[in-house]
């Protein structure tokens, strides 16, 4: 018997989900969307076996149900599949980035026979859209699942072997939990870096060096900045509460480090970058985590024809994949820097080998 996954919303999530199990034996992969032109485009990419803009054509025969869309229509969405005649045992699950109202709407709706059981995969990026999924996003990373004591056994099972085709590490969690760690992990950071920009482009329109000379290591730090205005709105204000008292810890933090300033105290501002490097280098290196880990290196290029083909070439003829490649001028005339970006830690230290033993100076 064929097993049925729906996929509602087939974006950067939704979309590397549909990677993972389309193709795999026994999974049908229908792709949903309100809008016909979007449905159409997910079955021209190739990323679900078919398309529609009925919802309850598709949830009515559906095994497994993945609402991939933005934090702020997931209680729609339950609402309107508790309307529907969905099939006895038939699982419902999100990707979304915050756990609490979507659980406490599903369990306030009537979804039986249904059952409802909060996911998270967290891993992602600042792309978006269809264009954007790949089916390695979540190898390696965590996916959390949030299910309440009265959530069946035997489903969360189910979903748990579903989901081992994503190549996640299925970790369990409290709704609630979730949401404040994700808050401090993720939510804070994103908001952080646009205000960072922001304040950087008020400066930037009385004088454009700002910009000039922003390149490199701000334009990393702030790289979550670029993420999706709808999908980040919605994930911050519905987390608001849980964000609104980091946000006041964020404004004390802020204050010692400008009183430390004020009173010349080095010792201290010393003291919080060892603290904080401390705690950095116990960090996981290796899984992915909610900030994605970039691996990346830059290589200085002298300035003669043919060399970057060269080097991708070198690592070509080896194997190892790079996943970008950028050329970050220094001066206007001379290439300067080259960034070579990797999905594995493993590629980037055979590239680095390499690229040491060809003579090129490497940096992180
Ligand atoms: N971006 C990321 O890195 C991560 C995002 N998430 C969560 O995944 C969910 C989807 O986010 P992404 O895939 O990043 O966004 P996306 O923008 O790539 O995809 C969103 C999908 O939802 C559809 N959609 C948008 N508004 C809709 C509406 N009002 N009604 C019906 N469909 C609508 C879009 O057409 C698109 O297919 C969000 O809940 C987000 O919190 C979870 C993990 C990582
Ligand atoms: O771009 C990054 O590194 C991210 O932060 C990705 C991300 C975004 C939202 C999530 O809920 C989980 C992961």
């Amino acid at each position: 018997m064929e097993t049925t996954i729906v996929i509602c919303g087939v974006g950067l999530i939704g979309g590397s989900l549909a990677l993972c199990l389309k193709g795999q034996p026994g999974l049908n992969v229908i792709g949903h969307s309100p809008d016909a032109s979007l449905a159409e485009k997910y079955v021209r990419r190739g990323v679900v076996d078919s398309a529609t803009t009925s919802l309850r054509e598709a949830a009515e025969a559906a095994d497994f149900i993945f609402l991939c869309v933005p934090v702020g229509v997931l209680d729609d969405y339950i609402r309107q599949l508790s309307a529907m005649d969905l099939k006895a045992g038939c699982i419902i699950s999100d990707v979304g980035s915050t756990k609490s109202s979507v659980t406490d709407c599903a369990r306030a709706a009537d979804l039986k026979p249904a059952v409802f059981i909060g996911g998270h995969p967290m891993a992602g990026s600042e792309r978006s859209g269809v264009e954007a999924a790949s089916q390695h996003l979540f190898e390696n990373a965590f996916y959390v699942l949030t299910p309440e004591p009265a959530t069946p056994i035997d489903a969360l099972e189910r979903l748990s072997a579903l989901l081992r085709h994503t190549g996640a590490k299925i970790v369990r969690v409290d709704a609630g939990e979730h949401d404040e760690i994700v808050a401090a992990i993720s939510h804070l950071p994103h908001l952080i870096a646009v205000a960072l920009v922001n304040q950087v482009r008020k400066h930037n329109e009385t004088n454009g060096l700002y910009a000039s000379l922003a390149a490199g290591g701000f334009r990393d730090i702030t790289r979550i900045a670029s993420s999706e205005p709808v999908v980040w709105r919605d994930i911050l204000l519905n987390n608001r509460h849980v964000l609104l008292e980091l946000i006041e810890e964020w404004q004390e933090e802020m204050k010692r480090f400008a009183q430390m300033l004020r009173d010349e105290d080095g010792e201290g501002v010393s003291e919080a970058f060892r603290t904080a490097g401390e705690f950095r280098r116990q960090l996981p290196e290796r899984r992915k985590g909610m900030l994605q880990s970039v691996y990346e290196c830059y290589v200085d290029v002298p300035d003669h024809p043919g060399i970057i083909g060269r080097i991708a070439t070198e690592l070509g003829s080896r194997r190892i994949n790079l996943s970008n490649l950028q050329i970050i001028e220094s001066r206007e005339d001379v290439p300067g820097v080259l960034r070579l970006s990797f999905r594995t830690q493993e590629d980037l230290d055979q590239a680095v080998t390499l690229l040491e033993g060809l003579n090129h100076s490497v940096r992180f």
